[in-house]
């Protein structure tokens, strides 16, 4: 192909992945194939400067700034950095830095956190700005969500400047993450792909009270200011520290790349220790002079260099492609592969996401496919080595029964998996609703585990969840491993449940795509089960937050005679099934439609305030924003929230003024 061509056609490729990483938050190759077709991009222009384009991926950080934020100069450029694979890449570096600068060299190795890039800017020791990278020049204004990030210092301590930058990276640690795809999966929902993806998407969401409830956290690395009297990256680490920024203390100076060799091999390995994920090690020469001196090029400084792990990736044979039922009757197909060591595991299946994943990738049974590791608990497939495909093997075929039960199963428009509609005959979803039931979250059963229900619908004990309210000791007692006093606590633990709040039992019903929050909005606005069993899906869509979605979900749960009559069962049985009566006083729809932000300090409390405010239909929000339609304001409100609600226009209402809104 002619060079021009091939470059252009680089260059195109690479700002189309540009855009899903960054801007979707949806990369569809790996980093490692990214890097090395970027690579290709740099030696070609390199042989060929008379192509040259100061737009090139090359050229310039992949970011961009998005419409949904304010979009802020940066006060310093925010640079990318530019990377190795190799041992001798490392050494090349190595020389290319010792001919340009003076002296004995020092290497500070940090690792390198994978999330999302910030600039935090304080002035007077508080926090006063947080931007994203988005092109190095300009990026979004993320300064409220980030406020909700609980390692994000908002006052400092110690001897701060008057006024500096640091920058850092925004993670999403495993444990929070798997809690989060947790709570996913239990509302039916598609799992996320990746922390790193997730932190990113966290940063730009526009609501800041979501943004809180994910549990992210902010590593510092980088002070940069005028004045600072601070000589190096190593001291600048320690003051950030002294400050109260969260800097991770495995940062090491070393005296040369061989040095720096050991110190990457070392967390090659321990890297799963850690408990977010980092993708390499960053190598910074140590003294600010010499940074000084050898400068940056125009995407990236001189004087660092990313040395990144390989992502774990193996190849091995798909034995055979099997499906999987959850709770709410999603199938997940599973590959099952010919065991393989990886990433000091043995991993013997490996997750396909969808048909859509299944078709993209085209992976057939009898295929050698590459299994890879992120930041997923399960491996997943990343793609399928053609060179070693039989001539003879045939595209998969979806399954269109469920393989538990053998219903047919249906896929909803626009939805990325299919489902088996068998809802109260299919064992794994008559067992994962009674689980989820049960669970600590919803109905909260004492002296009843998950085990056991599988033990009890196994026996024929129960089919639905109405049947644990008519389980009798007696029946009980002759199972395996029951004895008297687990039976009696069991028996206790099911009458109990029906003090459960009505919002909790709506919940434990397991409707597919009502979490806990759709469960508490619904509750609210409905009252009692009667009244939303009636809702239309029209009329459900018109209640605030409430999507076609779920809105077609709860309709069509409520469409199924079976559900309607477990659901009559469990009102008999005396379960909760309306919000209470003394809750109800309380309760109005003065407010709905409303959303306000508290500021200041008040005769009240603000958890009072926040109270009243929601027992009478309005939402509470952490932060001012066009959406906001009311400003309680309180004494010594902040300055910069009294200004955003001026600039806005929002209403200020006083304490007292509120209070008459609720009398
Ligand atoms: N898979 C895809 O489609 C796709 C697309 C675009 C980019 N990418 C990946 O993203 C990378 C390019 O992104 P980039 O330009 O942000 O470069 P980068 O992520 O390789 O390196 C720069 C970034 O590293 C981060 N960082 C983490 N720890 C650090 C530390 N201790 N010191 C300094 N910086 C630290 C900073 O946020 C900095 O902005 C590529 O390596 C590529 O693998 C992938
Ligand atoms: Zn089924």
């Amino acid at each position: 192909m002619d060079v021009e061509k091939k470059i252009n056609r680089l260059r195109q490729e690479l700002q189309e992945h540009n855009y899903n990483y960054y801007v979707l938050d949806k990369p569809e190759i790996s980093d490692y194939i990214f890097d090395m077709k970027l690579k290709e991009l740099q030696e070609l222009e390199e042989k060929h400067p008379e192509f040259y384009d100061e737009n090139s991926p090359t050229q310039r950080v992949g970011g961009a700034v998005t419409k949904s934020f304010a979009t802020v100069e940066l006060d310093y450029r925010m640079y990318s950095l530019s990377n190795s694979y190799s041992k001798e890449e490392l050494e090349d570096w190595e020389k290319r830095v010792k001919k340009l600068v003076d002296g004995k060299v020092e290497y500070v190795c940090e690792l390198k956190y994978d999330g999302a890039s910030i600039s935090l800017t304080y002035e007077n020791g508080e926090l006063v700005r947080a931007v994203t990278r988005g092109d190095g020049f300009q990026g979004d204004d993320v300064t409220n969500n980030v406020r909700t990030i609980r390692s994000v210092p908002l006052k400092l301590k110690g001897d701060y400047p008057e006024k500096f930058d640091i920058r850092g990276e925004i993670v999403l640690p495993y444990e929070g993450f798997a809690k989060m795809n947790a709570e996913r999966v239990e509302a039916g929902e598609e799992p996320y792909a990746n922390p790193r993806n997730t932190a990113s998407g966290s940063l730009k969401l526009q609501d800041s009270a979501e943004v809180a409830k994910r549990p992210l956290d902010c590593l510092l690395y980088n002070i940069i200011g005028k004045n600072l009297n601070i000589r190096s990256q190593f001291e600048s680490l320690q003051k950030a520290r002294e400050w109260g920024f969260k800097v991770p203390d495995e940062s090491e100076l070393k005296a040369s790349t061989s040095a720096v060799m050991d110190y990457v091999n070392y967390w090659d390995i321990h890297r799963h220790d850690l408990p977010y994920e980092t993708d390499g090690v960053v190598v910074k020469v140590n003294a600010f002079h010499q940074q000084d001196e050898l400068g940056y090029t125009a995407k990236s400084p001189r004087w660092a260099m990313a040395y990144k792990f390989k992502a774990e990736q193996e190849s091995t044979q798909l034995n055979k492609i099997t499906y999987q039922v959850g709770r709410t009757g999603a199938i997940t197909p599973v590959a099952n592969l010919e065991p393989v060591k990886l990433a000091g595991t043995v991993v013997k299946r490996a997750s396909l996401h969808n048909a859509d994943q299944i078709e993209k990738l085209d992976v057939r049974e009898g295929d050698t496919v590459f299994v890879e590791k992120g930041g997923e608990i399960i491996p997943k497939i990343v793609g399928v080595d053609f060179t070693k495909r039989d001539p003879n093997s045939k595209p998969t075929q979806y399954t269109q029964k469920c393989p538990e039960c053998d219903a047919e199963l249906i896929r909803n428009e626009g939805e990325a998996l299919h489902y088996c509609p068998n809802t109260n005959g299919c064992a794994p979803q008559i067992i994962g609703r009674i689980q989820h039931f049960i669970s600590r979250k919803a109905m909260d059963i004492e002296g009843l585990g998950g085990e056991t229900v599988t033990l009890f619908v196994n026996n024929g004990l129960i089919g639905t969840y109405a049947d644990l309210y008519e389980l009798k000791k007696e029946q009980i007692l002759p199972l395996e491993r029951m004895a008297e006093k687990s039976a009696d606590n069991l028996i206790n633990g099911i009458e109990r449940s029906k003090e459960i709040p009505f919002e909790r039992v709506l919940f434990a019903l397991g409707i597919r795509y009502v979490g806990e929050t759709v469960a508490k909005k619904l509750a609210r606005h409905y009252k009692s089960i009667d009244a939303l069993e009636e809702a239309s899906e029209e009329d459900l869509v018109a209640v605030e937050e409430i999507g076609e979605r779920i809105a077609w979900s709860v309709a069509d749960f409520f469409s199924n005679e079976e559900n309607k009559e477990i659901v009559e069962r469990l009102k008999n049985y005396g379960v909760q099934m309306e919000i209470s009566a003394e809750k109800l006083a309380n309760q109005t729809n003065k407010l709905e439609g409303n959303t306000f932000v508290i500021s200041g300090t008040f005769e009240l409390s603000r958890t009072e305030l926040k109270k009243l405010i929601e027992d009478n239909g309005g939402k509470v929000s952490s932060s001012i924003s066009s959406k906001t339609n009311f400003l309680v304001a309180g004494e010594s409100m902040g300055p910069s929230k009294l200004a955003k609600a001026e600039k806005l226009g929002t209403t200020m209402l006083s304490e007292e003024e509120f209070l008459k809104m609720v009398q």
